[in-house]
Order: structure tokens, then C-alpha cells, then sequence
């Protein structure tokens, strides 16, 4: 479903991503992990045509998307959850679910407003209230439900449990589970490693702006050393 290869993008004169490779199959579940500034979001940045890309290739359901417009690429089927919880404020819950809800790719069981409250039973509650007025818990399950309203191929969650209560990130993951189970694909970038394991069906290892690393979970898990080296503290 989407493919990357060599990969290499800036910010004006400097190169941050050297030689970043991936591949997340229909219906997959796939990471990108790395200590932090070794280019994870650079390279959602740059799958989603929102930096400067300098060269390699993009192709995501068999198109090459390299060099889109951010808005192309969504419309494309790429719905993405970037950092830092970007909810509209001064729109309600149900005015940010339904500002970009879109089912373009003609989906059979689209989402739908009642499908994302039964998902996150907190924003039924909110339907009404400014999103700037909710917790970071509760945006960050707006900003995911928006997502899912545009009836993504391909959903992308960048740090999506970032400086989140436990118990709110337990339901945060326990939705991915859900989405996983009824074959949603998705990229999960995050520092809570454990679960990642649990999750998904295929990690990647960035180390300054290269794919160091690629693999099953199961050749993770057999490569204790590997978490360590590139992931640790
Ligand atoms: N807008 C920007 N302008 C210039 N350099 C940037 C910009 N954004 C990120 N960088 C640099 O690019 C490198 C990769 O950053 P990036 O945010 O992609 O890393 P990351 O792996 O996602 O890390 P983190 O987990 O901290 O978010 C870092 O050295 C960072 O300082």
C-alpha cells in the first residue's frame, strides 16, 4: 500500500533525511521507531508532501505520490494524526468530525458520526463543546476520530500518546487494536515501545535519517540487542 524508498528531504539547506526506507502492506500495522530527531516525522512530513523533498520515491497504492500537495495526498486515502493535537478550537466536537469528513475512496461501511462516538464514547458527551475547551486526552481522540471521518486507507498516528494520562492512551490503543482488527492500515510512530510490539506487523529503525533497520515483529523480538542500540535512552 505504500511504499518508500531512499528517501531524502530538507529543511531549506539542511538535509535531514539521507536514506529512508518502508513499506506497509493492505491491512498492516507497521512502525517507524528511533530516538527522537532521527527523522520520524520529517519522513511523515515528507510521505505527506509537506517538506522539501529532495529525492527517492513515494508510491502509495500504486501511485507515485512524491512531490503531491499535502491536500493530494489525503485526498488520496492518507489520513494523518500529526503531533501536537491539532484540533480546530473554536469548533465544537461534532463540527471538527464532520469539517473534513469526506468518504472519497467509496467506502462500503464508511465512518460516520455515530460510528466515532461509539469509538470514543467521551466526544458523544462533548458533541457540543468547543474542542479547545476539552482535555489533551479527549482532543487527541478528536483529532483521530476527524481522521477516521475522512475514511483513510492509510491512517498515520504521529506520537498520538504523547504526554497522555495512562488510562486515556490505554484507550487510545485500544481503538488502534480495534482499527487493526477490522484491517485498517496504519503507521504508528511512538515511544511506548511494549505496546508497539504488541501492535504491529512490521517495524522500521530511522537513526539520523536513515532506515537502519527493517523488519517482522517477529525478527524484532528475537533481536533484543536491536531496541537497545537504537531505541534506548
Ligand atoms: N522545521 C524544521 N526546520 C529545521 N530543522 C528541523 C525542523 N523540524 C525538524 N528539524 C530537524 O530535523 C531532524 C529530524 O527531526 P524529526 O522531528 O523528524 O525527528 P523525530 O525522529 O520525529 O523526533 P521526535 O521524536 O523528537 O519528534 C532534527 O535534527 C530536527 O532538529
Amino acid at each position: 500500500m505504500l511504499t518508500v524508498s531512499n528517501l531524502q528531504a530538507a529543511y531549506g539547506s539542511t538535509q535531514v533525511l539521507f536514506d529512508v526506507g518502508l513499506s506497509i502492506g493492505e491491512g498492516e500495522v507497521a512502525t517507524l521507531l528511533g530516538r527522537n530527531g532521527m527523522g520520524k516525522t520529517t519522513t511523515v512530513r515528507a510521505i505527506m508532501g509537506a517538506c522539501r523533498v529532495l529525492d527517492g520515491e513515494v508510491s502509495f497504492a500504486g501511485t507515485n505520490i512524491r512531490g503531491a500537495v499535502p491536500e493530494s495526498v489525503a485526498r488520496r486515502g492518507v489520513g494523518l494524526v500529526p503531533e501536537g493535537r491539532q484540533a480546530f478550537p473554536t469548533l465544537t466536537v461534532r463540527e471538527n468530525l464532520v469539517a473534513t469528513a469526506s468518504n472519497r475512496l467509496k467506502r462500503s461501511d464508511p465512518w460516520t458520526l455515530e460510528r466515532v462516538y461509539e469509538m470514543f464514547p467521551r466526544l458523544r458527551e462533548r458533541a457540543d463543546q468547543r474542542a479547545g475547551t476539552l482535555s489533551g486526552g479527549e482532543q487527541q481522540m478528536l483529532v483521530i476520530g476527524r481522521a477516521l471521518m475522512t475514511n483513510p486507507r492509510l491512517l498515520i498516528l504521529d506520537e498520538a500518546t504523547e504526554g497522555l494520562a495512562p488510562v486515556i492512551r490505554t484507550e487510545i490503543w485500544k481503538c488502534v487494536a480495534s482499527l487493526k482488527r477490522e484491517g485498517q492500515s496504519i503507521l504508528l510512530i511512538d515511544k511506548n515501545i511494549g505496546v508497539l510490539k504488541r501492535l504491529a506487523d512490521r517495524h522500521h529503525i530511522l537513526e539520523k535519517g536513515v532506515t537502519v533497520w527493517s523488519g517482522t515483529g517477529a525478527e524484532l523480538a528475537a533481536d533484543a540487542e536491536l531496541v537497545d542500540r537504537y531505541v534506548g535512552i
